[in-house]
């Protein structure tokens, strides 16, 4: 028999026993074996839209409408549950906040038992967990790594008797269509004081743990600061400038963190920018990090010539900024020297923007979630720096646009005493007492005129640091004369001192003095820059007797190549 006509007999007999009630309907897609084709599809087609069958599809219907509209209801009823039952908080990852957010987890017991972690030697300025063992292994600054949650894993813990879940997923909602990461919190419970507790237990934990640290970010595309750094705060005392002008930086950029409303109030832009001028190696970076430490800011640094970026690009960064930061933009006169064309269209354009300013004013209002301080420490401080500031172009230099223009020259007499005496003075010893006050002082801090500053070559520094033939840590004999007229207390203290415990000399204070008054006299003042001084004491580290009694061949040296170097450029 047709294999059709076989299932077709079947179906019929189904069909009866059903009363009609389902009906199925097979069109043989065969060729007839026989002469005779398939017994009647007519009629089958023909039943198919009997009542009973038209019946049974409507009710075949209806229960899928059922169905769906069950699924629809509790679908509807779980999602309103959960608004009802669950706080949740959403992080972007990118962000500070989920910084705070990972610390306090790292610092719970949710990621020492967990199964699944993930674990970073990169610290996203986090120092989060040490692993015994692991400290000369290369792992991360002292052996510390960081623990952070696993993408698409689901941490479970307490927190004030309530469950709360963590969670790290990507979301698709990223601009430029990157998927962006985020860190999200739910909480059973309907107290949504709960979660603000939670960020500001985290958060006063994470600036607790970061107080002697400051994290340096540069801007990578025209959306996103990339983490680079983590740093110790820089000590204002390590960075010696002429009198005053520390202080005086310091105190107008602190001055400026507390008024905004004074700003608000006669609708002047708050916003504040410092130009640091002058000889390379003088200390205008040093000081910017130290300065940095001193507020609680973190640094951003805006590198124009290595970024093609336009004037929205520009726009969009600065919207990405946290409100109170420093931005740094390093030699500012290869970003903007006169004549230069950059994408930026007009310098006053160029100018504003540098400003590094409001987002509100410049368009670019900071996206949510950007980090927001108490009113009265909101502010960005911009700080360019230029070794040539004679090439700026004039719209940088307009009032209003970088409020104070400072000078860095190159190191004055009182300058390289104090830098010996700093760098000789152990931390714990009895040198590290308070420094006396010392008569002679450089200039009077900021300066506003044009600079008469000659430049160091570089390259001066980098031979000293690499040491030459005399850096290292054997301890030669000190050659008699540079002995000469010194207290026998420092005599003890050098001559045979075993490389062993040779690590920093322990003088009194006032032995400290004298050797430093002697360094200082051996250096010609406004000759060297800081930079290239501390790369000839860094040749002598353990050795300060040494350092003197070579100065005077050392100054003689260098001048003659700048003699050489200045006389080479002018037949040029
Ligand atoms: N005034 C200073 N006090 C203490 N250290 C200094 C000082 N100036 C320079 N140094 C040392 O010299 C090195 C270079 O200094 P820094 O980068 O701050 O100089 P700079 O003026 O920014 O130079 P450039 O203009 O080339 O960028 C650093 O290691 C720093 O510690």
């Amino acid at each position: 028999m047709d294999p059709a006509q076989v299932l077709q007999t079947v179906l019929s007999v189904i069909q009866s026993q059903n009363g009609g009630a389902g009906v199925f309907t097979i069109v043989s897609q065969c060729r007839p074996v026989g002469p005779g084709r398939l017994a009647k599809p007519a009629p089958a087609a023909l039943r198919a839209l009997s009542t009973g069958a038209v019946r049974d599809w409507a009710r075949l219907f209806l229960m899928g409408a059922l169905l769906e509209t069950c699924r629809r209801v509790l679908t509807k009823v779980w999602e309103e549950s959960d608004e009802l039952l669950w706080l949740t908080a959403t992080f972007e990852w990118s962000d500070e906040t989920s910084e705070w957010i990972s610390y306090w987890l790292s610092q719970r017991k949710v990621f020492s038992s967990a199964r699944t972690i993930e674990v970073t030697s990169w610290c996203y300025g986090l120092d989060t967990t040490t692993i015994e063992g692991l400290g000369d292994g290369g792992m991360g600054e002292d052996g510390k790594v960081s623990f952070i949650p696993s993408l698409d894993k689901t941490y479970s813990l307490w927190y004030k008797g309530r469950y709360m879940s963590v969670r790290r997923e990507k979301q698709n909602e990223g601009s430029y269509m990157r998927p962006k990461q985020v860190l999200v919190v739910r909480m059973l419970s309907r107290d949504p004081q709960l979660l603000r507790d939670l960020l500001m237990e985290a958060r006063r934990e994470y600036k607790e743990a970061r107080k002697d640290v400051i994290d340096v970010y540069v801007a990578e595309g025209s959306d996103h600061w990339k983490h680079v750094a983590k740093q110790d705060k820089r000590p204002m005392r390590s960075v010696i400038l002429d009198s005053g002008v520390f202080e005086l930086v310091l105190d107008d950029a602190q001055d400026f963190l507390r008024s905004r409303q004074w700003y608000a109030d006669r609708g002047i832009p708050f916003r504040r920018g410092y130009l640091l001028y002058g000889a390379p190696g003088a200390g205008k970076t040093s000081m910017i990090h130290s300065i940095a430490g001193e507020l609680g800011l973190n640094i951003y640094i805006l590198s124009l010539t290595a970024m093609a970026l336009d004037d929205n690009g520009l726009k969009s960064l600065i919207g990405h900024l946290p409100e109170a930061c420093i931005v740094l933009i390093e030699d500012i006169d290869a970003a903007f020297h006169r004549g230069m064309k950059r994408n930026i269209s007009d310098p006053e354009q160029q100018a504003r923007l540098l400003a590094a300013q409001e987002g509100q004013q410049d368009g670019g209002a900071p996206p949510p979630g950007r980090r927001r301080e108490g009113a009265g420490h909101e502010g960005r401080i911009l700080f360019a720096t230029t070794n040539d500031y004679s090439a700026l172009d004039p719209a940088l230099l307009r009032p209003g646009r970088l409020d104070l223009h400072i000078e860095f020259h190159l190191a004055s007499e009182y300058q390289a005493r104090e830098l010996f005496r700093r760098f000789y003075t152990a931390a714990d010893g009895p040198g590290s007492s308070e420094t006396k006050d010392v008569d002679e002082k450089g200039g009077n801090g900021a300066v506003c005129t044009s600079s008469s500053t000659s430049n160091v070559s570089a390259g001066a520094d980098k031979e000293a640091e690499k040491g030459g033939p005399q850096a290292g840590n054997s301890m030669p004999a000190v050659p008699s004369e540079a002995l000469n007229g010194l207290p026998e207390s420092v005599h003890s203290v050098y001559v045979g001192m075993s490389r062993k415990t040779a690590n920093l000399p322990r003088l009194t204070v006032d032995e400290v003095e004298e050797l430093a008054e002697r360094f200082a006299a051996a250096i010609p003042p406004r000759t060297f820059s800081m930079a290239t001084l501390q790369g000839y004491l860094m040749a002598y580290k353990v050795r300060p007797l040494e350092a003197i009694a070579d100065a005077p061949g050392w100054v003689e040296k260098r001048l003659q190549e700048k003699l050489k170097s200045a006389a080479g450029s002018s037949s040029k």
